[in-house]
């Protein structure tokens, strides 16, 4: 039965009085009762048998055909006799029954026998499109093997070829063709109640390039990460990808390209289609609506946050998430380092959003814990760009972003003269060009130091500054390694040696869920502080004996829980959450609001 008009506008109404947080809530929304087929997932509803609690407003939203084909609500073959009886499921499926843990074990099994990873991502793709809970249940489950997957290093892969393997829309797209009706594109999109947008503009998707409209891969590959890793609902998370035009000659002649064929705008044009969406999305969802921008080139990445920053509820993850996730690394990596963080000597390989992000961060950290000025603390950090080493000198002629971190010195060329000069003990990569942390390089960094920490973060696998085997081979077992795309472990002279992640996606699904679940109206740099601490926490002594730096992403649902409930405590004493009152146990609250993908008994 479908829902009379009056019913929905019941049902809208009480979604905009509950607010949706989560599933298990202390908001939890009462909509599973409106709906019928429940749309969320408390435990106390699974008990099969019993009957519904009497509710005038049930009803059904689908049924029959339409249920099998809505990936929400969808359950393929683990339908049960009952269900089909009920919801005119009769003869539109194969007779047996196979409940969710099944399904799982098969749709891993036909998942491991495509040697291609591109292969691997057209097929999660196509389920989270058709059985979005099995998709969440699988990628939750086995997140080591799958992240890599449905994250980088394939969806980068997937990103260069969207145009050819494209098959429905999966965001929202919105073109210089929209410009003036972007408030109706938005409303266009079937979710009314949206929480977080993950928006790209293409212009610099992980370090390849100019990818325009292909880039829709990314937004849509962090919001999975979003529901996945920090438990925020699906139905509340909108990809969004800008389309201005692309720079990329070979996508303007490919005649399969998905975007629009221009030159890519700038300027004027490019800023006004950005205030329209901007205005837009602040009008249709309101003031807690968290955007979160993604693989922006440089100058607009920048532009675009300190524009925003004090108007809307904005994150860049490339600067922000980035930056948080390193900081986070390399307080954990003290231990094994030893000394404070003032102690050290960074040097930068790339002076971009990553690397003066991360750079700004550790130096806020600084701040924080020494007596140090911002200035001193700034001092400790130096950054190499494609002219060599940012220096005094050439001040003048930096774009902003890199200004304050011109020091005084005299100008060196390269990266292994700079390394020389400068003698750091912790080197970090965030050039988005592969190879660049040569056998030279790396000697000379352990020549320096009993244990360099090293970190190859530009993304994918393909522009890694090095890989785990060769940080760990030129430095002969030396060197703490991270990477920002997944190494596997590597056995030099019989030791095994595990390489960490340092990718921001152990940041952003917690971070964003701390900010939602407390209503934040603003993001704070404290807020990245803490949860760079809260990552840093997570770290068990037996990780630190085998010399890992990051905990293991098996573990990723926790940490988010704890980084979220951190964010949300600060938000509070700073008097940037409008969620009130304030929970008492910020980390049982987060872990009550995450997204639970097992099934739901539809009576
Ligand atoms: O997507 C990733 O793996 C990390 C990231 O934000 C980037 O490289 O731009
Ligand atoms: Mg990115």
């Amino acid at each position: 039965m479908l829902a009379s008009p009056s019913s929905f506008k019941r049902i809208n109404s009480l979604r905009q009085l509950l607010g949706v947080l989560g599933d298990r809530g202390e908001r939890k929304s009462s909509l599973s009762v409106v709906a019928g087929i429940e749309d969320d997932d408390t435990a106390a509803n699974d008990d099969d048998d019993d009957d519904p609690p009497f509710t005038p407003w049930a009803v059904s939203v689908a049924s029959g055909h339409a249920l099998l084909r809505s990936p929400q609500h969808n359950k393929g073959l683990a339908f049960t006799e009952k269900e089909r009886d009920a919801h005119y499921l009769r003869g539109l499926l194969p007779p047996a029954v196979i409940n969710q843990e099944l399904q799982e074990r098969r749709t891993l099994h036909i998942l491991r026998q495509y040697q291609v990873p591109l292969h691997r991502y057209i097929a999660m793709m196509d389920l989270q499109e058709s059985n979005e809970k099995l998709f969440y249940k699988l990628l939750i489950d086995n997140v080591e093997e799958l992240l890599p997957v449905v994250y980088t290093p394939t969806v980068g892969e997937a990103c260069q070829k969207y145009s050819g393997i494209y098959r429905r829309p999966q965001g929202l797209y919105i073109s210089l063709k929209d410009k003036g009706k972007i408030l109706e594109v938005l409303r266009n999109w079937p979710e009314k109640n949206i929480q977080v947008i993950v928006v790209t503009d293409g212009e610099r998707i992980l370090g390849l390039g100019d990818l325009g409209c292909q880039g829709m891969g990314i937004p849509v590959g962090k919001l999975s990460l979003y529901t996945a890793l920090g438990g925020v609902r699906p139905s509340v998370c909108l990809p969004v990808t800008i389309d201005v035009g692309t720079k990329n000659e070979a996508l303007l002649k490919d005649e399969f390209y998905i975007g629009l064929k221009q030159k890519r705008a700038t300027g004027e044009e490019y800023n006004e289609l950005l205030e329209e969406f901007m205005t837009a999305v602040k009008r249709n969802y309101g003031e807690k609506v968290l955007i979160q921008f993604e693989d922006f080139a440089n100058h607009n990445a920048f532009e675009l946050l300190t524009k925003y920053r004090t108007s809307h509820l904005v994150f860049n993850d490339d600067i922000q998430g980035t930056a948080c996730v390193v900081l986070g690394g390399v307080l954990s990596a003290l231990k094994l380092i030893g000394g404070t963080l003032a102690d050290h000597t960074f040097l930068f390989l790339g002076a971009g959003e990553a690397g003066t992000g991360i750079a700004e961060l550790i130096s806020l950290e600084i701040l924080k814990k020494t007596k140090l000025t911002l200035e001193e603390s700034r001092k400790k950090i130096w950054l190499v760009d494609s002219k060599g080493l940012i220096v005094r000198s050439r001040k003048e002629s930096l774009q902003h972003f890199k200004q304050p971190w011109a020091h005084d010195h005299a100008p060196v060329k390269g990266l292994l003269e700079a390394v020389k000069a400068i003698k750091p003990t912790i080197l970090i990569g965030t050039s988005g060009v592969g190879k660049q942390f040569t056998k030279e390089v790396i000697e000379a960094m352990v020549s320096i130091n009993a244990k360099p920490l090293i970190m190859a973060l530009s993304n994918p696998t393909s522009q890694s500054e090095c890989t785990a085997e060769e940080a760990y081979t030129w430095s002969q077992g030396h060197a703490i390694f991270a990477s920002g795309s997944p190494f596997d472990p590597v056995i030099y002279d019989g030791q095994e040696f595990v390489p960490g992640q340092a990718n921001n996606a152990y940041i952003f699904p917690g971070f964003g869920l701390g900010l939602i679940m407390c209503g934040a109206i603003r993001v704070h740099d404290e807020f990245l502080l803490v949860a760079a601490e809260a990552l840093a926490s997570q770290v068990t002594e037996e990780e630190y004996a085998k010399g890992i730096i990051y905990p293991p992403f098996k573990k990723i649902r926790k940490i988010s829980a704890i980084i979220a409930a951190k964010v949300a405590s600060r938000a509070y004493e700073l008097g940037l959450a409008s969620h009130l009152p304030r929970p008492r146990d910020l980390v049982k609250f987060a872990e009550s609001c995450m997204y639970s993908p097992t099934y739901r008994n539809y009576r």
